[in-house]
């Protein structure tokens, strides 16, 4: 039998619902063998992020060796990764081992608002991130950051993710989690075709750690050989089902349901 691995470099969150350890609960509800590289510790639950802890640099390269130099990734994702010193460390740990199938989450702020990207640093994504990057799946405030635009319609969100793709990434997914329209549309581009993959917005509190889940679920995808158009659909049918059947846990925003896939096995798309 053939395992496919899947390796997320990322955050700690001790919650359990974003971060590395939704990454792994999603690895392996896909059917991938995950592995992680913690760039950062976090004291957080589903009421905010309550202590922000960057591992060394040494340790995250050390922890990136470890893998490339034994076990190998046939695909991997980054999700926090807080300093411009990290995105250039990891960037160059990725290049070093020729590692392809890379989904970039360029998770910059907290749904409470904390910061796990500091500001300086998205200039080092733009420069040694995107460029190595198959998909990159920035949502609305990412993408504003990443592009140094304002997006409000359609056609601004099309122009950044044009944009994205002039920056290095093969395709974009800019998803469309945050707002109020009835509608969620996440917008696919794979540097020719747009493709608006639309499903009924969830009213629900527990939303934490979409993003983390999402990005993992199509990094699970890629590292089965799936085609990445294909992958963003499970991934999209995965994080929906996940919200679709919220755990209840916490006072605040909870996490979403990664059990929920496997068990219900909804097919949407
Ligand atoms: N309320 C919702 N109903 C349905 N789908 C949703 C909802 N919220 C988010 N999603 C889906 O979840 C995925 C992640 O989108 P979102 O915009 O929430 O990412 P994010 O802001 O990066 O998440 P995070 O806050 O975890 O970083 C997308 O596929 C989006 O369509
Ligand atoms: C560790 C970590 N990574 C990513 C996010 C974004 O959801 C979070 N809240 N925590």
């Amino acid at each position: 039998m053939i395992i496919a691995k899947a390796l997320t470099i990322a955050g700690s969150d001790s919650g359990g619902g974003a971060g590395i350890q939704a990454d792994l609960k999603t690895f392996q509800e896909l059917d991938a063998y995950g592995m992680s590289i913690i760039t950062a510790v976090t004291a957080q639950n589903t009421l905010g992020v309550h202590g922000v802890y960057p591992v060394p640099i040494e340790g995250i390269v050390e922890q990136i060796d470890a893998i490339g130099n034994d076990m190998g990734t046939n695909a991997l994702k980054t999700g926090m990764l807080f300093s411009s010193e990290i995105i250039e460390a990891v960037s160059e740990r990725i290049h070093h081992y020729q590692w392809d199938n890379v989904v970039i989450d360029p998770v910059m702020i907290a749904k409470g608002g904390a910061k796990l990207l500091q500001d300086e640093a998205v200039n080092a994504l733009i420069d040694t991130l995107i460029p190595l990057s198959t998909v990159v799946t920035p949502n609305i405030p990412e993408a504003e950051m990443i592009t140094n635009r304002k997006i409000n319609t359609v056609e601004d969100r099309k122009k950044a993710a044009k944009d994205i793709v002039q920056m290095g990434a093969t395709s974009v997914v800019m998803k469309g989690g945050h707002g109020s329209a009835d509608d969620v549309v996440d917008l696919f581009f794979d540097g020719e075709t747009f493709v608006e993959m639309t499903s009924p917005r969830i009213d629900t509190r527990h939303t934490h750690g979409t993003g983390c889940t999402f990005s993992a679920a199509i990094t699970a995808e890629l590292a089965k050989g799936v085609e990445i158009k294909q992958a963003v659909l499970t991934a999209k049918d995965f994080i929906r089902a996940a919200i679709e059947t919220e755990l209840g846990i916490g006072e605040g925003h909870g996490p979403t349901n990664h059990w929920a896939y496997k068990k219900r096995s909804v097919k949407s798309f």
